[in-house]
């Protein structure tokens, strides 16, 4: 999977720009602050309809404007494919070989895209947000449907919110209960979508994480539904607990079973990554879980997706760095940051320079 070119309007940085790009690997090189990740930022929302970096589709639109616009083409399977990303007054258009798309599902998933940046390192030591916004936007490219089932569980989460935190207190539990059913049906879908995702992740990322650590460390990963490792277990447990916590929830009016509270849980030889793991080890989880991701898209899709590494490189040390280049030898595409303290390889296909707001192919 490629992206062959790229518009950009008002987004970030950038008022009007145009990117041409090559097979192989493409660095992206200028000093900080010009907008080199700015344009890996705009390849993922075209083929995520999400950012990266932040929530709030405003933050993208170029500083003093009210729209910003994307059009990308890609190729994949031998066939082209044009998206465009249209956000003006809050709302979002989107469009496939310009015919409009009224779901997200509809077009995410067609081209595959993984993103590695420095920020990663939050999903081991930040809070579990991070690590089911990881599994949740994994899963989503593999199977879109995944979207609809996170939108219902959020809708059904804000109505019981609402509910807990209203004065209304006649018939409050019946009501509660009500909710509870779509909790739970919407609820262990999600669980058995990411602990089956998990499981496919963990066991590639074991294997990358052993020749890592030539041999010397064990990494493990599992999904921790409900509070239990054991995802059977949680799922027969599911209806019990919502019944059992009813009462606490109604008293401090937060919700407090479901997928919404569950985890992804590293593990190096048995100890906790969170708590244990060094910088270095942290670095290697990462980078074993972002190849990972790799190698399943194209088990799955018989292509590789397309691969953004955001200013990773320095980042590593020779023996990682040389690990990640020779790994993704067989990728159609790479798209690498860099700044203009690093010196590019000699295996890259194209080099541009970025500044301020500006991309200049050099060659
Ligand atoms: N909405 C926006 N409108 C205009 N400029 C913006 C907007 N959001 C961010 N910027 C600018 O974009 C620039 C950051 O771009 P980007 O993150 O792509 O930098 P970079 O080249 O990757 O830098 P580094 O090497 O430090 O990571 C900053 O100068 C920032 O002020």
């Amino acid at each position: 999977m490629e992206i062959v070119n790229l518009k950009l309007y008002n987004f970030r940085n950038y008022e009007k720009e145009n990117i041409h790009f090559s097979s192989g690997i493409n660095v992206f090189q200028g000093e900080n602050g010009q907008g080199k990740t700015n344009v890996l930022e705009s390849i993922y929302y075209l083929l995520t309809g999400k950012s990266y970096r932040v929530r709030r589709e405003q933050e993208l639109i170029l500083w003093g404007k009210n729209e910003f616009h994307l059009f990308g083409d890609f190729s994949a399977y031998q066939r082209s494919l044009s998206l465009e990303s249209h956000y003006l007054d809050h709302r979002k258009i989107v469009k496939i070989n310009q015919v409009p798309c009224k779901k997200l599902s509809d077009f995410v998933g067609t081209i595959n895209v993984v993103f590695f940046s420095p920020d990663d390192l939050m999903m081991v030591k930040g809070g579990p947000v991070e690590r089911r916004r990881f599994i949740d936007l994994h899963i989503t490219q593999m199977y879109p449907r995944h979207v609809h089932l996170l939108n219902a569980y959020n809708k059904v989460l804000q109505q019981k919110a609402a509910l807990l935190k209203s004065s209304i207190q006649s018939s409050k539990a019946s009501n509660i209960e009500i909710w509870n059913e779509q909790l739970l049906d919407f609820g262990s879908k999600i669980i058995r979508n990411r602990w089956h995702y998990t499981q496919i992740l963990s066991k590639k990322s074991q294997e990358i994480y052993s020749q890592l650590s030539s041999g010397k460390e064990e990494l493990a990963i599992n999904y921790i539904a409900l509070g239990h490792q054991n995802i059977e277990k949680a799922l027969k447990e599911f209806p019990k607990m919502l019944e059992e916590k009813m009462q606490q929830e109604m008293e401090r009016q937060i919700i407090l079973v479901g997928p919404h509270r569950d985890d992804l849980n590293y593990q190096i030889n048995g100890k906790s990554a969170r708590l244990f793991a060094s910088q270095g080890q942290q670095r290697s989880i990462i980078l074993s879980l972002k190849l990972a991701e790799l190698e399943a898209i194209f088990k799955e899709k018989g292509e590789y997706p397309l691969l953004l590494l955001d200013d990773v490189l320095s980042e590593l040390d020779i023996f990682r760095r040389d690990y990640l280049l020779e790994f993704i030898q067989p990728i159609n595409q790479v798209l690498i940051t860099m700044t203009s303290a690093e010196k590019p390889s000699k295996k890259i296909k194209s080099l541009f320079q970025v500044d301020k707001g500006h991309v200049g192919r050099i060659h």
